[in-house]
């Protein structure tokens, strides 16, 4: 089976509400699908979204570095090759995370037909089925105090709180939103960068003072500050979680040997795929460090791709996949299935995508 040709398109999905975190507000999902076709007439599926404000990517770019550097690289290749691949995929270009994600899921989904077997069962077949939470959008108290209510009503079990953007309001958030839901929900908090190392370690100190029972704290300290992020770790017993911190296997392995977090979130975009998201996993099992598998603003296209990563693999013992979920359209058919925060793998072969609504493919 080899590579005969590249595609790419738009796709546009609103969201039900305004996506809002520490960094962004974003209104739409805006992304390019990439499909993979083969000599014997297969098709792999990928997705970029240009999440500019965190992996630097723009729709732009992402199709720049696919025609102009990674389309090269992989034309002709024999999708059974699948190591010297990654190889290529990687070498093409500098950076380029989200354009080298969208291919390496592609490949992946076609190395995965050609074994005639659904993804995460060639990956590690770890389990069939994951649990994910469910994004509150950082907004007025109140708004989140609904919006909580609401999710929770609808069968969530964990909630990802975003705050980051004034400790003094991000614990009014949090003690009203806990007051509400009750204590058998989790609680988990993403500032997406928002604190200073002082105030993070302030509003943590007084989360487990007022008994808040906080999960772990996603990226509470800028993305470059690793010294500022093992300041934090060090002084709280609530767990730390690098998101923003961690792109490469080789970030990975700086922050895991200076100890400077207690977990990761991988997220295809920033690792570049699932090559090098198998690799963090290696890197963060070998350290005793637990993983989360993550997402931007991503459809079920690259959503399913990480939750075939998720369900392979053992270190993966949380999963924020609700992208989707925040979605007011869902144009793909197959794929994951959600019942509530429950996910389902297809057990379907390869990625198990099927039709993708309203997209028009170009040749890159
Ligand atoms: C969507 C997911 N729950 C999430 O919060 N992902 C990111 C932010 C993604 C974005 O800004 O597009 C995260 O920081 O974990
Ligand atoms: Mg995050």
């Amino acid at each position: 089976m080899k590579i005969k040709d590249i595609q790419f398109g738009i796709m546009e999905i609103p969201l039900k509400k305004p996506f809002k975190t520490a960094l962004r507000t974003a209104n739409v999902l805006s992304n390019v699908v990439v499909m993979i076709e083969t000599d014997t007439g297969n098709q792999g599926y990928g997705e970029a979204p240009p999440t500019g404000v965190i992996t630097g990517d723009t729709q732009g770019s992402i199709i720049g570095a696919i025609r102009e550097h990674i389309k090269k690289s992989l034309i002709d290749r024999d999708i059974a090759d699948i190591e010297n691949n990654m190889v290529l995929l990687n070498h093409s270009i500098l950076g380029n995370t989200s354009a080298k994600a969208a291919l390496d899921m592609a490949l992946y989904d076609l190395y995965a037909q050609v074994y005639q077997a659904p993804l995460y069962q060639i990956l590690g077949g770890c389990r069939s089925e994951l649990i994910t939470d469910k994004t509150i959008s950082v907004n007025e108290p109140e708004e989140m105090v609904k919006d909580s209510l609401e999710t929770v009503q609808e069968g969530y079990r964990t909630l990802k709180v975003k705050v980051g953007k004034n400790i003094k309001l991000d614990l009014n958030r949090l003690d009203k939103i806990r007051k509400t839901v009750g204590d058998n929900i989790k609680l988990r908090l993403d500032a997406n960068q928002g604190w200073s190392v002082k105030e993070a370690i302030a509003a943590i100190k007084k989360m487990e003072e007022r008994g808040f029972n906080i999960e772990f704290v996603e990226q509470p300290v800028k993305a470059g500050d690793i010294e500022g992020l093992k300041k934090v770790t060090d002084s709280v017993t609530t767990p730390i979680m690098a998101d923003e911190s961690v792109f490469s296997p080789e970030e990975a392995l700086h922050l895991l040997q200076n100890r400077a977090t207690d977990m990761i979130n991988i997220k295809l975009m920033k690792a570049g795929g699932i090559h090098n998201a198998l690799k963090i996993c290696a890197i963060a099992e070998t350290s005793g460090v637990e993983c989360m598998v993550g997402c931007m603003l991503e459809s079920k296209i690259a959503v399913t791709a990480a939750a075939h990563l998720a369900a392979a693999k053992k270190v993966v013992t949380k999963v924020d996949l609700d992208s989707p979920l925040l979605c007011a359209e869902d144009p793909i058919s197959g794929g994951i299935i959600y019942e509530k925060d429950k996910i389902i793998l297809p057990e379907a072969i390869g990625l198990g995508l099927g039709k993708i609504k309203g997209i028009g493919w170009k040749s890159f």
